[in-house]
C-alpha cells in the first residue's frame, strides 16, 4: 500500500510550517535569554570557564536560529561520547546517501523538530558543566506552581477515593466513575504541554473535576469504557495475577501530576499489579518530564510541611516504587527521529517487554504522530492501517490534538467539527481517547 506523504513545513499552510517559521526559532531564543541571565551563577557554581561554555552554547543556539530561518541543510551530529549518536547519524546518512537533502522547511516534519532539541541537547553535551543543565527547567517548574490550586483539589480527592475501601465487585460503577475521573483528568492535563506556546506558561487553573464534565463533548473519539472492562475483567482485584501497564508519560508539571493520579488510581484500585513510567533521556519538546523533573515532582509534594494532603499522597507514591509496583525507566527510543513502526527494529528489547504488557498508555501529541508515523492520513482511516504494523499489545493514546494528523474520524463529523472551530486539530482544544486492542492469537492464549 502507498502511503500517504509525511507532514512537512513545505506545505505553507500546515501547523509544521507555523511551528517551523514561529515556534522552534521562539523556543531557541528562549534558550538564549535562559543562559544570559545564569550565566554569572553558573561561574559562581561551577568556575570561570563555564563562562565561556555558556558563551559556546550562545552561539550554538544563534547559529541553530539562523539556520532554521534560512532553511539550511541539516548536518551529522557531533557529541561522540553519547550513546545515541551512532542511532541518529546512521538515521540522517542514511536520507543523505539517497541524495536527499534534509533541511527545515522541506523534509519531514517529525525528523526536523526532532533534530532541534538533539541538536540543543548537543550543544550542552560538549561543555564539561553544562551538559546536566535543562534549559527548560525554569518554565516546567513555573507550570507546576502556578497550578497549585487545581493540585490541591486533585490531590484531595484523590487521596478520599483511594482510602475508601471499597469492595471492587460490589463497588463496580463507583471505581468505573473514579477510573473515567482520573483518566479524563490526565487527558485534559495534556493541554499544558510548552511546546505549543513556545515556553510561554501553561497552567491549569480550574477545577479539574468540573473541567472534565464541561469538556466531554470535547472527546472526539472516546474509547474509556472498552478500557475500564477490559481492566477490570482480567480480574486483577480479586487474585494476585501480575498484570502490567507501561504508561509512556509526557510534560513535567501539572500534567506530570495527573499521571501519577491516574496511575496511583490504578494500582491501588488493583486494575494492574505493576506500572513502568517512561520519562525522557534528556530535555526534549520543552516540556517533556525526565527522571530529574519526576523526582522534583515528589519532593514538592514531601516538603510541603504545610500541606498534608500533598505528603499522604507522596508518601503512597513512595511507597509505589519502593515495592516495585511504580518502576521508573528511561529508554533512548522515546527520544529518536523514530516513529513507533520502526521500534521493534530499533530497540527490539523495548518492544518485547513492551508486547508482555496487558495495555500501554501514551500520552500526549507527539506520542500519537509518532504512532501515525506523522503521515498525511485521510480523516476517515483506520487506526490500525495508519499504525502499520506497530502491535506490541493494546493500547491507548490520550492525547489533546495539537497536529494536523488524526485518524478514524467520520468525514461528516470532520466537517461539522471544523464549522465549529477551524483550527480544531491544533488548538490543544479538542482530544482522544483511542484505543488499538490486539487481538489474541493462540500463542497469547
Ligand atoms: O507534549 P505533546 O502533547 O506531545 O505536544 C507536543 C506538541 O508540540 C508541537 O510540536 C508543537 O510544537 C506539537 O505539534 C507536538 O506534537
Ligand atoms: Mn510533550
Amino acid at each position: 500500500m502507498a502511503l500517504p506523504p509525511p507532514l512537512s513545513a513545505k506545505d505553507e499552510k500546515s501547523f509544521a510550517y507555523e511551528t517551523i517559521k514561529d515556534r522552534l526559532p521562539l523556543i531557541v531564543t528562549r534558550i538564549v535569554d535562559f543562559l544570559a541571565r545564569h550565566r554569572t551563577n553558573f561561574a559562581k557554581q561551577y568556575g570561570e570557564v563555564t563562562e565561556n561554555e555558556c558563551k559556546s552554547c550562545i552561539s550554538a543556539m544563534d547559529k541553530l536560529r539562523y539556520e532554521i530561518a534560512r532553511d539550511k541543510p541539516i548536518l551529522l551530529l557531533n557529541d561522540n561520547h553519547t550513546d545515541d549518536i551512532h542511532i541518529w547519524n546512521e538515521y540522517l546518512q542514511k536520507e543523505m546517501d539517497q541524495g536527499k537533502v534534509i533541511s527545515w522547511f522541506q523534509s519531514n516534519w517529525l525528523l526536523v523538530e526532532c533534530y532541534m532539541y538533539r541538536k540543543i541537547a548537543e550543544a550542552f553535551n560538549l561543555t564539561a558543566h553544562l551538559q546536566h543543565v535543562d534549559p527548560f527547567i525554569e518554565m516546567k517548574q513555573h507550570t507546576f506552581y502556578s497550578s497549585v490550586q487545581a493540585i490541591d483539589v486533585v490531590l484531595a480527592q484523590l487521596n478520599i477515593d483511594i482510602e475508601q475501601t471499597t469492595d471492587p465487585v460490589n463497588n463496580k460503577s463507583t471505581i468505573e466513575q473514579q477510573f473515567y475521573n482520573y483518566m479524563e483528568i490526565s487527558l485534559w492535563g495534556n493541554q499544558c504541554d510548552l511546546s505549543l506556546s513556545g515556553g510561554a506558561n501553561r497552567s491549569q487553573e480550574h477545577d479539574p473535576f468540573h473541567q472534565i464534565t464541561e469538556l466531554k463533548t470535547h472527546i472526539l473519539i472516546n474509547h474509556e469504557t472498552s478500557l475500564f472492562n477490559y481492566l477490570y475483567d482480567q480480574q486483577a482485584y480479586l487474585l494476585n495475577f501480575d498484570v502490567c501497564i507501561d504508561f509512556v508519560l509526557d510534560n513535567a508539571g501539572f500534567e506530570l501530576l495527573t499521571d501519577l493520579c491516574f496511575a496511583d488510581f490504578l494500582i491501588s484500585k488493583r486494575l494492574c499489579s505493576r506500572i513502568t513510567l517512561h520519562l525522557k533521556c534528556f530535555p526534549w519538546f520543552v516540556s517533556d518530564a525526565t527522571k530529574t523533573d519526576f523526582d522534583w515532582l515528589l519532593e514538592q509534594l514531601s516538603n510541603s510541611s504545610s500541606n498534608s494532603v500533598w505528603q499522604i499522597a507522596s508518601k503512597r507514591w513512595q511507597q509505589h516504587i519502593q515495592n516495585g509496583q511504580w518502576i521508573i525507566q528511561t529508554h533512548r527510543f522515546f527520544t529518536l527521529p523514530y516513529d513507533y513502526s520502526y521500534m521493534q527494529q530499533i530497540s527490539s528489547e523495548l518492544y518485547c517487554t513492551m508486547s508482555q504488557s496487558k495495555l500501554i498508555i501514551f500520552k500526549g501529541d507527539l506520542n500519537y504522530r509518532k504512532l501515525v508515523g506523522d503521515l498525511r492520513w485521510p480523516l476517515n482511516e483506520r487506526f490500525e492501517t495508519a499504525l502499520r504494523g506497530f502491535q506490541p499489545t493494546s493500547f491507548v493514546v490520550l492525547r489533546t490534538c495539537k497536529a494536523d494528523v488524526q485518524v478514524d474520524i467520520d468525514l461528516k463529523v470532520g466537517q461539522e467539527i471544523t464549522k465549529i472551530d477551524p483550527r480544531w486539530m491544533v488548538n490543544g482544544k479538542w482530544a482522544v481517547i483511542q484505543a488499538f486492542f490486539k487481538k489474541q492469537t493462540e500463542k497469547d492464549i
